[in-house]
């Protein structure tokens, strides 16, 4: 039976031992390291099919808890599933929910059964288990869908996080027997382990004896140290398979999509872009900008003088300041077009890095330009 998606490498690195690959999926190739657009409730907030194609993203990433409490997934599906739905052809990740029932939701219940929970809507008592997951994801019809999990807290203590770890070994062992169409969709599993080497190690053999055709890194990027996350991947991603996609999840800043990289991860996701562009932040060459500040009023320049994107080519500081000011909703579009062409772009010149073999250079004068570290 032909998987559903495969990975192709294609160079390493010799200056960081960062990889260049391709990961195919039946709508289409993704060219790794890649940065995924969020679209938690089936849209990249405020951006149309066409302009994420304009800037090139190359899959985007959209949730199973959002999409389970609304609309509820049999609508997606009598859609024709979320490709259908909200009307993007290129590839789509789903995760799994696991994350979203743990921050997201209160009085929620867990057991080996799996997780009983209340919306964050309307406080509807409901539950999702493996099963319910894939279910779930099976509707949607993602071309890469995540197990269920749990994504234990920061900090957590040494005996839950290995309790944890092992439950979500158990629970990836129950989606991959209800995985109805593994010749359609990916399914990939996802490592725990906490901040403790030896239970990522623990994890990682754990789920990589049972063959996913790819694996996430988890329970990072959840408001521990940078320096913290940067060790757990140096401890895990030598122990994942070569020939599968690394995925690191919830993460992030320029800072560490650069680092990631250099520390073997093929696909990001982060919705910091979007998030903070909705507020007017802006990452430029230069480091972040706030458009709000009082200083940009009669700044007639565009965003980053640097960047090819469709605001910077065409509108001024000024302007997106008095837009932002005002609560326009084209502000916010064209803070989160520039937002998202930034990381795309970034991760372009990252490929180009690789395969020229400089990426540590690269690194070094983007960081001396943008500054260090990136929250
Ligand atoms: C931010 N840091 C972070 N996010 C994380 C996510 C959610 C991404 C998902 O949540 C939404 O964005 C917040 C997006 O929907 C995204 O995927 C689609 C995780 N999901 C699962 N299943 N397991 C994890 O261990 C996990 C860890 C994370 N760390």
């Amino acid at each position: 039976m032909t998987a559903a998606v495969t990975y192709e490498p294609i160079k390493t690195c010799k200056q960081s031992g960062a990889r260049l690959g391709r990961v195919h999926t039946p709508h289409g190739v993704i060219e790794t390291p890649a940065f995924m657009p969020v679209g938690t409730q089936a849209t990249v907030k405020t951006m149309s099919p066409e302009e994420l194609k304009t800037m090139d993203a190359q899959i985007i990433l959209s949730n199973t808890y959002h999409l389970f409490i609304r609309p509820g997934h049999d609508i997606v599906k009598q859609a024709g599933g979320l490709h259908k739905f909200m009307n993007w052809d290129r590839p789509i990740l789903t995760d799994s929910g696991g994350f979203q029932v743990f921050s997201l939701s209160n009085m929620r219940k867990i057991t080996e059964e799996g997780v009983t929970f209340k919306s964050h809507l309307n406080g509807d008592k409901l539950f999702i288990s493996p099963e319910v997951a894939m279910e779930i994801q099976n509707a949607l019809g993602s071309d890469i869908m995540m197990a269920f999990d749990e994504c234990p807290p920061y900090p957590a203590d040494y005996e839950y996080v290995k309790k944890s770890l092992e439950r979500t070994t158990r629970w990836a062992e129950r989606c991959l027997q209800s995985h109805s169409r593994p010749q359609d969709q990916a399914l990939f599993a996802i490592i725990q382990g906490g901040m403790y080497a030896d239970l990522r190690k623990l994890s990682a053999e754990q789920l990589t004896s049972m063959d996913f055709p790819g694996y996430a890194i988890g329970g990072l990027s959840v408001g521990e140290p940078k320096h913290m996350m940067y060790e757990m991947l140096e401890q895990t991603t030598p122990l994942m398979p070569a020939n599968k996609p690394r995925y690191l999840m919830g993460v992030g800043s320029p800072d560490a999509l650069i680092e990631g990289s250099i520390r073997g991860i093929d696909m990001f996701d982060c919705v910091l872009p979007t998030r903070i562009a909705r507020n007017g932040t802006c990452m430029t060459s230069e480091g972040r900008l706030v458009i709000r500040n009082a200083k940009y009023m009669t700044d007639f320049g565009p965003l980053d003088p640097k960047c090819s994107c469709y605001t910077c080519q065409n509108y001024s500081r000024a302007y997106i300041r008095h837009l932002i000011k005002a609560d326009e909703t084209f502000g916010i579009r064209l803070t989160t077009v520039h937002n998202l062409h930034f990381l795309l772009q970034l991760m372009r010149d990252v490929r180009e890095a690789i395969m020229e073999d400089r990426l540590l250079d690269f690194r070094d004068s983007f960081f001396a330009s943008y500054g260090l570290n990136d929250n």
